[in-house]
């Protein structure tokens, strides 16, 4: 399904540049200004896998160390959005275009007081920061989809396909304009990817704290907590400014501070983490002396589609494929060993995948 893609949304100087800086250390001019992101920016960040380097020491032969490929979680950058951002306020809404591909929605919330960092509405307040944004993407999307009725209108006559994306797109627009999400939708249909909404991506919120509050969370987190839990949605608490130091460190360093700050694992980690669960997915292994490589997979992916990833030839003529848990393989020190010890299964086309699997696929070109 190749990488995940998120795309990062919230009020002007809430932290969104920061947090992506951390992301790619490419330098995305972060500033104490709104608007300071005027370009569509994308970076990506790997996606932390310990397993990986177990594995790349089992198949480590003398000098040779198979190189680890990681899987990435892409990020996108866009501008702050404000009020009237669906109609052209600000420069928010000519980027909503760049998210609507992406996979899910990190939306950033200001959650640190910090009288020098100028709020676009003069104050903290993280509920009405998030209406304001939702409010933005129910009507961006409502705007989309009622210029694709439009165009339905037209060649729904004597097109059933059409006449039904007519009637869910007239569902939607119902939904939306009661200023609901579109993920509220329940109807039979599968809202299709190129419709481009918005607001039936999963979202992640993300509470961006001060470095004080990363322990304890304080009122405004609080409060987007209980926001969050009202949609059902995931709540990932950082400092956008401690990711920042944390992405310049060397790796026992940044250990080492995040012991100092009273927290286990990083907010990136944290964030890639929700949103693989958020979206349901699962990693594969290749492994050998040629490389340890990680792959993503929906849950519930059979193990053609995972081979599929690979490579389409690999998912075409899929005959069978050995599959062993990555933390048998370590314990066993490699296939040789795996094979003798009986724990390398031969599994068939209807083979569930499973978080850790080391798969080698056997097919026919
Ligand atoms: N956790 C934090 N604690 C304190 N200050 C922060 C924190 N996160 C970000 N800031 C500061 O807030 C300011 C705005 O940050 P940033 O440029 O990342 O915002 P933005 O959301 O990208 O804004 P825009 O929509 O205008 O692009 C910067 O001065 C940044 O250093
Ligand atoms: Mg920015």
């Amino acid at each position: 399904m190749g990488n995940l893609q998120i795309g990062i949304v919230g009020l002007p100087n809430v932290g969104k540049s920061t947090l992506f800086n951390a992301i790619t250390r490419a330098g995305a001019l972060a500033a104490n200004y709104p608007f300071a992101t005027i370009e569509p920016n994308t970076g990506r960040v790997t996606v932390p896998d310990e397993r990986l380097e177990a594995l790349s020491r089992v198949f480590t032969k003398g000098e040779r160390v198979p190189p680890i490929i990681p899987t990435y979680v892409e990020f996108v950058d866009i501008a702050g959005l404000v009020r009237g951002a669906s109609k052209g306020e600000g420069l928010g809404n000519q980027f909503l275009a760049n998210i609507r591909e992406v996979d899910a929605i990190a939306h950033v919330v200001r959650a640190f007081q910090d009288p020098n960092v100028v709020h676009v509405a003069g104050k903290v307040d993280p509920v009405s920061d998030i209406e304001t944004i939702n409010t933005e993407l129910i009507l961006s999307d409502l705007a989309t989809v009622e210029r694709r009725a439009d165009r339905l209108k037209k060649s729904a006559k004597g097109n059933k396909d059409d006449a039904e994306l007519l009637k869910l797109a007239e569902e939607l627009i119902a939904i939306l304009g009661e200023g609901r999400p579109a993920r509220e939708y329940q109807g039979e249909m599968a809202i299709p990817k190129d419709f481009g909404l918005l607001t039936n991506k999963p979202v992640i919120y993300v509470a961006n704290v001060g470095e004080d509050d990363l322990t304890d969370d304080n009122d405004l987190v609080q409060a987007i907590r209980a926001h969050a839990a009202t949609e059902g949605a995931q709540v990932v608490k950082i400092s956008a400014q401690i990711e920042g130091e944390l992405a310049e460190m060397p790796e026992e360093d940044a250990a080492a501070f995040l012991a100092d700050l009273g927290i286990e694992e990083s907010g990136l980690n944290k964030l890639v983490r929700v949103g693989y669960a958020t979206l349901g997915l699962i990693t594969f292994i290749t492994s050998g002396e040629k490389e340890v490589r990680a792959w993503t997979v929906r849950q519930g992916a059979k193990a053609p589609q995972a081979a599929g990833e690979i490579h389409s030839d690999l998912e075409r003529g899929f005959i069978r494929a050995e599959v062993i848990d990555w933390d048998k393989m370590v314990e066993a020190g490699g296939w040789t060993g795996a094979k003798a010890k009986g724990w390398v299964r031969t599994e068939g086309k209807e083979y569930v995948m499973k978080d850790g699997d080391i798969m080698n696929v056997l097919f026919n070109v």
